[in-house]
């Protein structure tokens, strides 16, 4: 623990202890009055918030391997230098590879009620070969009776850096079939899963089959409704909304439990992707309540 930060309200465990099973990747706990977190070190990867008296929010898969250098399925991974297939093709890992590494719990702190946990990554030699610029990244939760992401990332080369992330949160439903997202009617969409084909979104969506809708530039709020509490999601610095949920058991570690969730990410992607300055610095917030009031800050 960077500090002593008194009490025990935030512990050092392990993805075996909290999950069950023999795994032992590094995470960190938070219980206090107001919520209980859960965070992997490896990816900073926000795996469990449950708001104190009310239902866990992200959905973490039952068949996640919590295996050192693998890709965790569920919670809040963070897709990192770039979002979705590397535009030079599969040889690159999907969604960059800060999802895929050990950050560095470097701050435990309180922000008013909220405890506050920032991980830093830093690019490393071997990650030249992947993405040949260096880089800063670091990520503060902020977790009280709601959530609040806060990511920055720093061009550390003397070269424009292309970016592209994701803040791709998997949220626990209780009835796919009774989910809607709202927020995004009258919006332009790119379809994944019909070569990034243009649409047009003009109602809420709903689910049934396979979904991977990119919205670019849409900003603003989105409301999650299922029969669970609602979920609002806003955020400044990630304009692009992604919406995704397979529609069949085909991946290894989701199999039949793909109707417990929806993601509902917040990133820039695609159209929004940006090219940073050497020496430049770009920071998302992403927040994530019960209420809807827009951006919590
Ligand atoms: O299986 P993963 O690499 O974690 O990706 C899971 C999903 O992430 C995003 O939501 C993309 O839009 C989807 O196309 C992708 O399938």
């Amino acid at each position: 623990m960077p500090s002593d930060f008194s009490g025990k309200e935030v512990q050092s465990t392990t993805s075996g202890e909290v999950f069950g099973g023999d795994t032992a990747l590094p995470c960190t706990a938070v219980t206090t009055d107001l919520c209980r977190a859960v965070v992997s070190h490896q990816g900073a990867q926000l795996l469990s918030f449950q708001p104190q008296g009310g239902e866990e929010w992200l959905w973490l898969s039952p068949l996640a391997q919590f295996a050192s250098g693998s890709a965790i399925r569920g919670g809040i991974p963070l897709c990192l230098p770039w979002f979705g297939r590397h535009q030079s093709g599969d040889s690159l890992p999907k969604h960059g590879f800060c999802r895929l590494r050990d950050w560095d719990l470097v701050v435990v702190d309180r922000i008013d009620q909220a405890v506050c946990l920032r991980f830093e990554y830093a690019s490393t030699e071997a990650d030249l070969v992947l993405f040949p610029w260096r880089f800063r990244a670091e990520i503060q939760y902020r977790l009280s009776n709601n959530l609040v992401l806060e990511l920055s990332i720093e061009n550390l080369d003397e070269t424009p850096m292309p970016l592209s992330f994701a803040m791709h949160s998997y949220f626990a439903v209780n009835s796919l079939a009774n989910t809607r997202i709202e927020g995004i009617d009258q919006a332009e969409y790119l379809d994944n899963t019909r070569d990034l084909q243009r649409g047009h979104q003009r109602e809420a969506l709903v689910f049934g089959k396979e979904v991977d809708k990119v919205f670019p530039g849409l900003g603003g709020e989105q409301r999650l409704t299922d029969k669970l509490a609602p979920r609002y999601v806003a955020g400044r610095g990630c304009d692009t909304a992604i919406i995704w949920n397979p529609g069949n058991d085909s991946l290894a570690d989701v199999g039949s439990h793909f109707s417990e969730f929806v993601c509902l990410e917040r990133g820039i992607a695609f159209d929004d992707a940006q090219t940073l300055a050497p020496g430049h610095r770009w920071e998302a917030l992403m927040s994530v309540s019960d209420k809807g009031r827009g951006l919590v800050v």
